[in-house]
């Protein structure tokens, strides 16, 4: 800009100065030197028409008009310090509770920015399902991760932070044995919960078409599926209770088997996503299903394949059949313990995992098992929760390695005697040594046999357990979907982004400056010569 003025304003203004001011003067000479006027017309002569004052006067305004159009351009859409709101979800499971603080940044029109997990509790102590007989304990077990929530959550956005429990297969297994008591957990829960500072919006128990359509929102979110309109991905979700599987098949219309459709429209995009929800088939609940096969008849001790040789625990009727899964299968007359033993062979526990299914009955077109209709696998698939926390232990989340070599590590493991692997994993709780067998032969039969994994399409299975930093599960995709933070529409983005915005206004700015100047190159010529001829 001082330079500018330096070869317009000071030629202009020869009797103010024998030699150029230093640039910080020259702004100050510019109102001196207009009212002063131009320099005599001896001094005139043959100068440059560009040297007139009219010249002078539109150069230094349109430079001016110039930068303060691309300050403008600059400042308009550059991002504003970001400022955050914050969503609570508590994921009440069968096995125990978490509690996810999600964020967003605030600014963002029509609830379009994107919502990250923050922080993430777990809450000490089993599922609040484990309350059913102290409920105001299922309450108290809560106090700790909200406490941490507070100081997570910055104060003055305590009132507007939303704040949901769902609840899942632990609570519907509780619902069905005794609603009664399923109702006053959420009672105390409930209490516990409006005591906090966030606002508070209920908690309910979540259908297992909510759970596996949520988490199925939650991967495709996350991954930036569902807002680029790209290939969406299934979700296979293993709980303690129950298991889900949800995904997007061509072949899939809702017209068979309605019950499994759910359907959403998602930045512009229908979706028709099949999903099922498994109750009784989460790991913890399998087990007992296969414990409750093999001691059917209500044996003394029970010589269990899918543990390791050396493994052997009493274990009591009362305990392995306290739920609804499996008490009415309860032997008559059965002994108040059974001694559990292991034998650590893989093909003998398929064979008993496999009892636990019904792959015969099916009045649809095709099925997963148990009568449950399927269409066929289609995409890629996430897999979290259990299937991530069994596959990561035993080391098999490669899926690019051959299904048969995957059976062959599970092989070598299992028949691992039980002292070896509880002297190589000190860590590690005991309860979750004690699965790793089954639930790897468990994980391995429900994709394979249960859902018609081949050798091929198993390697479209992702074992995760976070994408971007949020874990994989349903709560994000429930947030989302309560808060209205999935708009159906596809936003409207501006036509270009920022610094194409700036850089083609500061272009057109300085060729309509260019073009005015031209346009009164003729006006500036007649002026010179007018003052000649005087
Ligand atoms: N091995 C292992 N298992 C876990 C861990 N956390 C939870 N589980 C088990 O994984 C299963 C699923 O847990 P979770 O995803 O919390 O499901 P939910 O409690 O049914 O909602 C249950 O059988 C839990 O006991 C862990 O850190 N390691």
């Amino acid at each position: 800009m001082q330079d500018l003025l330096t070869r317009f304003l000071f030629p202009m203004c020869p009797h103010l100065s024998l030699s150029p001011p230093p640039p910080a003067t020259l702004w100050l000479l510019l109102p001196v030197c207009l009212s002063v006027g131009p320099p005599p017309l001896s001094e005139m002569k043959e100068k440059n028409p560009w040297h007139s004052p009219v010249a002078i006067i539109i150069t230094v305004i349109g430079v001016i008009v110039i930068v303060a159009l691309v300050i403008v351009a600059v400042l308009q859409n550059r991002p504003l310090a970001q400022k955050y709101k914050y969503g609570i979800v508590l994921d009440a499971g069968s096995s125990h509770t978490a509690l996810y603080i999600y964020e967003w940044p605030a600014e963002k029109d029509n609830n379009t920015g994107r919502v990250e997990q923050k922080h993430s509790c777990k809450v000490i102590g089993p599922g609040i399902s484990s309350y059913a007989s102290a409920p105001q304990k299922a309450g108290e077990s809560l106090k700790a991760c909200m406490k941490e929530a507070e100081q997570w959550v910055p104060v003055k956005r305590h009132p507007e932070t939303p704040l949901y429990l769902g609840a899942t297969a632990g609570m519907r297994l509780l619902n069905i044995e005794n609603s009664a008591a399923s109702d006053k957990v959420f009672e105390a829960v409930g209490e516990a919960l409006q005591k906090s500072p966030f606002s508070y919006q209920g908690a309910r128990i979540l259908s297992g078409q909510e759970e596996g359509a949520f988490g199925w929102v939650t991967v495709n979110y996350l991954d930036d599926r569902l807002s680029q309109g790209l290939e969406t991905t299934g979700a296979l979700d293993l709980g303690g209770a129950s298991t889900q599987i949800s995904f997007v098949s061509d072949q899939y219309d809702g017209s068979e088997s309605p019950s499994n459709a759910v359907n959403f429209r998602l930045y512009g995009n229908d979706y028709e996503l099949y999903t099922h929800s498994f109750l009784c088939y989460g790991k913890d609940q399998a087990q007992r299903l296969k414990l409750a096969h093999q001691t059917q008849s209500g044996p003394n001790a029970v010589e269990d394949p899918c543990q390791h040789p050396g493994y052997n625990t009493t274990k009591k009727y009362s305990v392995l059949y306290d739920s609804p899964c499996v008490s009415n299968r309860k032997p008559q007359g059965a002994p108040a313990t059974f001694l559990h033993t292991g034998t650590g062979n893989v093909k003998q526990c398929q064979d008993v995992v496999k009892n636990i299914f019904n792959f015969t009955d099916c009045k649809y077109s095709q099925c997963s098992f148990n009568g449950v209709y399927q269409p066929s696998l289609q995409g890629p698939f996430g897999a979290f929760s259990a299937y991530y926390f069994v596959t990561s232990f035993l080391n098999l989340t490669d899926t690019s390695v051959p299904l048969e070599d995957v059976r062959k590590k599970l092989e070598r493991y299992c028949a691992t005697s039980w002292s070896q692997i509880v002297q190589e994993h000190p860590g590690v709780k005991e309860k979750y040594l004690a699965e790793y067998c089954f639930s790897g032969t468990y994980i391995l039969t429900l994709l394979t046999e249960g859902y018609n994994f081949t050798s091929e399409s198993y390697s479209n299975i992702n074992f995760i357990k976070k994408i971007k930093g949020s874990d994989a599960g349903w709560t994000l995709g429930y947030m989302l979907n309560l808060t209205n933070m999935i708009p159906a529409e596809a936003p409207d983005s501006p036509p270009l982004p920022h610094a194409g915005y700036v850089s083609i206004v500061s272009i057109c700015a300085v060729v309509i400056f260019i073009l005015l100047l031209f346009s009164l190159r003729p006006l500036w010529a007649r002026h010179c010569k007018k003052q000649q001829i005087v």
